[in-house]
C-alpha cells in the first residue's frame, strides 16, 4: 500500500473536520493506519486496502460522526473491530471515557496497541458487551457495519443512560429502523463523499 504523509493525510480528512487538522493528528492517523496495515496482513480487519481510501472511509467518517455527537462523558463503541468509529472519536473528545468493546480477542489486542500507538484516552473490553455488568449505562453508544443490525440496535438501547444518544452508520442505498423508544430527536446526515448516512438519535430522559 503506498504511504501517505501527514500533509496528505490532512488533505482527505478536510471534509469530514469543522476546522484544519492538526499535524499532531495526521501523524496519529498515519501511525494507527501502519498498524492497521500490518495487522490487516494476519488478521481480516478491513477489506480496505487502499490507503487515501483509508483514511477517508476509517478515519474520515469517524471524525464526521464526533462532530455531529452531543457533549458526552462516557461512550460505548460496541463491535469496535479495528477500531472504528470509536478509537478515532476518542481522539476527537480526549476529556471523555470511550469503551471500545470487541469480543474477538486478537482483534482487542489489535485495539489496544492502536490506543497505545495514537495516544488515545480509550479502554478496551475484550468481550461481548452483553457480558458487562447489567447496570453498566453510556451517554453515548456507537456502531458501525456490526452483523445483524436489529439485534445489535436492540443490545445498544440496552446500555443507553436516559437521554443518551444512539449514533450509527446506515449502509449506502439500505435503511435501519430504530428500535422502538421514547425518541426526542432523530436525524439523518449525509457522510461527505460517500452514499452512507449516519443516524443520531436521542432518547427522552
Ligand atoms: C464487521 S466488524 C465491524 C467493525 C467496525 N465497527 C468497523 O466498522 O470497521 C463487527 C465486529 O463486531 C464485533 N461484535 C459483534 N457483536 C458484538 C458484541 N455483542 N459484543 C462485542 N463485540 C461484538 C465482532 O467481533 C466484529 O469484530
Amino acid at each position: 500500500m503506498a504511504k501517505l504523509d501527514p500533509a496528505e493525510i490532512g488533505v482527505l480528512l478536510q471534509p469530514y473536520l469543522a476546522e484544519e487538522p492538526s499535524r499532531s493528528l495526521c501523524e496519529r492517523v498515519q501511525r494507527y493506519l501502519a498498524l492497521l496495515e500490518v495487522w490487516n496482513k494476519k488478521l481480516n480487519l478491513t477489506s480496505v486496502r487502499e490507503a487515501a481510501q483509508m483514511v477517508e472511509r476509517h478515519m474520515g467518517e469517524s471524525f464526521y460522526m464526533a462532530r455531529l455527537l452531543p457533549e458526552f462523558q462516557t461512550m460505548l463503541d460496541l463491535g469496535s473491530g479495528a477500531g472504528f468509529p470509536g478509537l478515532p472519536i476518542s481522539l476527537m473528545r480526549p476529556e471523555a471515557d470511550v469503551m471500545l468493546a470487541e469480543a474477538h480477542a486478537k482483534k482487542a489486542v489489535f485495539l489496544r496497541e492502536a490506543v497505545w500507538m495514537t495516544g488515545s484516552h480509550a479502554r478496551v473490553w475484550a468481550h461481548r458487551v452483553e457480558e458487562m455488568e447489567r447496570d453498566y449505562r453510556f451517554d453515548v453508544v456507537t456502531l458501525r457495519a456490526v452483523d445483524n443490525m436489529p439485534d445489535a440496535l436492540a443490545l445498544a438501547m440496552d446500555r443507553l443512560e436516559p437521554g443518551g444518544t444512539l449514533a450509527f452508520f446506515t449502509a449506502q442505498g439500505g435503511e435501519t429502523r430504530l428500535p422502538e423508544a421514547q425518541w426526542a430527536h432523530v436525524a439523518t446526515h449525509n457522510v461527505p463523499r460517500s452514499g452512507g448516512r449516519i443516524l443520531i438519535a436521542t432518547l427522552a430522559q
